[in-house]
């Protein structure tokens, strides 16, 4: 197993947000996260990040536990996040917003990988540019492209196609699947669009109220558990 929550509660003060949490991520798998807005998907990622302010239970990734490991350690362990807002720093250029990334890896390459500029052209000839002036999809692009520069086993998206154009919410879809079934890297995916979330998933994980309430194969999401749960 790659990454595993077992029973893991989550906490913002003394507001307890997760309860009970518990789901593995297999090597290769894309798992998406959904349920309504405001029941706790963001958390789960900022729980994986470590950037809540107090968890209870058990997080592990490969063999490392790392529910007591300060944030700035875990993406050491392979995990890239892609925050839900993207992130991006707007008055520093595309080149230093991937380089943040690098900073995390354990053996703190300073350089651009080859990877995040052989998929994203767009960024490739725009290093010098100002990440404020691109736009929503190409901020999307550096913001996935930062958290590869960690050289990720896992990488983490926080609802990637929010906020952007339907044009390309199919280009990033399109980006996602290549990671995860070309190279081989897992997906955590919280996603508003079931489409998305059907044609990349291999597994999803319902939350309603910080809870678990329905997981499986991704086939096995029926339409009636979408309404249920992701209806207003
Ligand atoms: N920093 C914080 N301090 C206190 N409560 C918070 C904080 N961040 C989020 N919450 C609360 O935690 C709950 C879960 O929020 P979370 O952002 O995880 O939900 P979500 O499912 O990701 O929703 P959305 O799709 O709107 O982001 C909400 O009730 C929210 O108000």
């Amino acid at each position: 197993m790659l990454l595993s929550f077992d029973k893991v509660s989550s906490y913002y003060g003394a507001t307890q947000i997760l309860r009970n949490v518990s789901f593995d991520l297999e090597q290769g798998q894309c798992l998406c996260v959904l349920g309504r807005n405001g029941v706790g998907k963001t958390t789960i990622m900022r729980t994986i990040m470590g950037l809540t302010d107090r968890t209870t239970g058990s997080i592990t990734m490969g063999d490392e536990a790392i529910a007591n490991k300060p944030p700035y350690q875990r993406a050491g362990y392979g995990i890239g996040y892609v925050p839900q807002g993207r992130g991006i720093l707007a008055d520093f250029t595309v080149r230093e917003n991937i380089l943040l990334g690098t900073f995390a890896r354990k053996d703190s390459a300073p350089e651009i990988p080859e990877l995040c500029l052989r998929i994203f052209p767009y960024l490739r000839e725009n290093l010098d540019r100002r990440a404020g002036l691109l736009s929503g999809g190409q901020k999307q692009q550096l913001a996935i492209a930062r958290a590869l520069a960690v050289g990720p086993q896992v990488l983490l998206l926080d609802e990637p196609t929010e906020g952007i154009q339907p044009n390309i919410v199919h280009e990033i879809g399109e980006i996602l699947r290549m990671l995860n079934k070309e190279l081989g890297i897992s997906l955590i995916l919280t996603e508003q669009h079931i489409k998305v979330a059907r044609k990349l998933g291999d597994a999803f994980l319902m939350v309603d109220n910080g809870r678990v309430v329905a997981r499986g194969p991704i086939d096995e999401m029926t339409d009636e558990l979408v309404e249920r749960h992701m209806t207003i």
